[in-house]
């Protein structure tokens, strides 16, 4: 894979001039000189309307940033990914997430060896298996069907299907509920377990490396938990199960292997949610459903690896980000769904895309000299509104925004859904047009202002706009269309990472800090003196030792 510095491409050099002639740019000046802007700036796939015609950007921007993108050998990034070279390089993986929703079934290879046989083979057992919990087939130790699954999982192994299932409430299946267990933090599991009955509940221990502290100990209390009405041992294989990579660990666990749905190497914890790791999904909005979000994930996938860069939205989203993160200093981005039900979308992404770009070191080993990944957070609206959405109109920071929303309700309730789209459509129309000296005056003027006071509140009034938003609007959130945004979202950050030169399938960055809590704890489990560290992290553990 090329290891090429953005900034040393004549496509770099061409942005930086085409820069500061931009850095002024009204994008209300770029909407009125050209009736055409939306129809140009906007791309539809299937049903999902992309409109990123409020940026600050010409033809010439995106020229030179799709110049960009081929300097950077983004073509042969994309090839090296779904053909299965191990572009995970600090770890030597392959990174194929796409395969697990290759609906193809077109071959793909992993050290000559073809992952479609086995990727079918464990989707067969996930279909055959949320088929019998949801027939009621599968009994627990009483003869009880199961009614309620517990997640037990963190990062990767939550994130997906908390946000999926939360997603896709309305595809829910009569009598099946899910609940998600991550934190250590033994309030989570106790307040999860609290209303359910162990002869009804179906565990899934969800670690692709069935190591994680956090996830091991929330299994050990559950089994606990189980076995203090269970009693006998030989019953925990009717309520747990295991979808992890690590065999040996599952069996160690206790936990029968027959019921482990096995993923890969090659399957990153945060691209996991289309592998055995989305097996609770598939119990509760039924394997059609979870089928047609595989649906929907693949066909995005194709879209990302077949069509022109200009036309391609991944990568068209992923290079506006680019725009605002490496010339405009942005250093947020923030996601905001119109739609209750993706409250968990910009968590997701926060994992995906700060896990996959929050990097400094280059491919070449070298530390960068450019920002890397943005910060992402969000809310969905309303609330954001009327939380930080000041910030956004008036704060002194950029922050290009992804406004998300459906335009058919679940829940077509009287008037919600026009009052939350109109919301939508304003807040857009007020980041980019704002509100005018001229324009507050008059306002002031008609409310019968004296022009003292209309001069002393004026500036306070005033909306520079030009704040740049991409809206995202799709027919409904159904299955196939979120595997369609979630795809899109996901190569967005492939191609930001292509283009930064930097790794995005490792995560060193969270090692540290789980090596030396393992240090800290036995120090923690006695009542001695703690001074093996700097004086602050002394001080802390010597007062909680003292406040205990
Ligand atoms: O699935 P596992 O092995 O328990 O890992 C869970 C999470 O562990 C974290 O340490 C990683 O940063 C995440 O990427 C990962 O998803």
């Amino acid at each position: 894979m090329l290891k090429q510095n953005p900034t040393q491409t004549p496509a770099w050099q061409q942005l930086t001039q085409h820069f500061s002639a931009m850095r002024q740019m009204q994008m209300k000046d770029l909407f009125a000189a050209d009736p055409q802007r939306f129809a140009q700036f906007s791309q539809r796939f299937e049903d999902v309307l992309v409109d990123y015609s409020k940026n600050i950007v010409t033809a010439d921007t995106l020229k030179a940033l799709l110049q960009l993108a081929e300097e950077c050998g983004l073509k042969a990034a994309i090839q090296a990914m779904y053909s299965g070279e191990k572009i995970n390089a600090t770890e030597g993986r392959s990174v194929l997430h796409v395969a697990l929703r290759n609906r193809s079934n077109r071959p793909i290879l992993v050290d000559g060896v073809d992952v479609m046989p086995e990727v079918n083979a464990v989707l067969a057992k996930m279909e055959a298996f949320s088929k019998r919990i949801l027939s009621g087939e599968w009994k627990g130790y009483t003869g009880k069907s199961i009614t309620d699954i517990v997640n037990i999982g963190i990062g990767g192994s939550d994130l997906g299907p908390v946000m999926v299932t939360e997603a896709l409430k309305p595809y829910w299946q009569p009598g099946m509920a899910v609940h998600f267990v991550s934190n250590v933090d033994g309030t989570h599991i106790a307040e999860t377990l609290k209303p359910l009955n162990p002869e009804t509940t179906l565990f899934c221990i969800a670690s692709k490396t069935f190591t994680t502290q956090e996830t091991m100990t929330n299994a050990e209390t559950a089994r606990d938990w189980f076995l203090k009405t269970a009693k006998d041992q030989s019953q925990v294989a009717k309520h747990f199960v295991a979808l992890s990579t690590n065999e040996k660990a599952v069996a160690a666990f206790g936990i029968d292997t027959a019921n482990m749905f096995e993923f890969w190497d090659w399957v990153g914890g945060r691209y996991s949610l289309s592998s055995a790791i989305g097996l609770p999904i598939a119990c509760v909005i039924g394997f059609e459903n979870f089928k047609a979000m595989l649906e929907g994930l693949h066909a995005m996938d194709e879209h990302f690896y077949n069509t022109p860069f200009e036309q391609n939205i991944p990568v068209l989203l992923a290079l506006i980000g680019i725009w605002y993160n490496n010339f405009f200093d942005a250093a947020t981005e923030a996601i905001l769904p119109y739609d209750q039900y993706l409250h968990r979308f910009a968590a997701y992404f926060q994992q995906g895309n700060m896990e996959s770009n929050g990097k400094y070191v280059d491919r070449n080993g070298q530390p960068v000299e450019y920002q890397t990944g943005p910060i992402i957070w969000g809310e969905p609206g309303t609330n954001g509104q009327h939380a930080f959405y000041q910030l956004i109109h008036q704060g002194t920071k950029m922050i290009p925004c992804d406004f998300i929303a459906p335009a058919q309700s679940h829940n077509p309730l009287g008037d919600h859904h026009v009052k939350l789209m109109s919301n939508f459509f304003a807040q857009t129309e007020a980041l980019l047009m704002g509100k005018t000296e001229a324009e507050v005056e008059a306002e002031l003027q008609k409310q019968g202002k004296s022009a003292a006071e209309i001069a002393e509140l004026t500036p306070f009034k005033v909306f520079q706009g030009n704040r740049p938003t991409n809206s995202i609007l799709v027919k409904k959130i159904d299955p196939r269309t979120l595997g369609i945004l979630i795809a899109m979202y996901e190569h967005k950050i492939f191609t930001q990472g292509v283009i930064w030169n930097i790794y995005s399938f490792d995560q060193w960055g969270v090692e540290l800090g789980k090596q030396l809590a393992n240090k800290i704890l036995p120090e923690l489990e006695n009542t001695s003196t703690v001074n093996s560290h700097d004086a602050s992290t002394n001080g802390l553990i010597n007062a909680f030792k003292a406040m205990r």
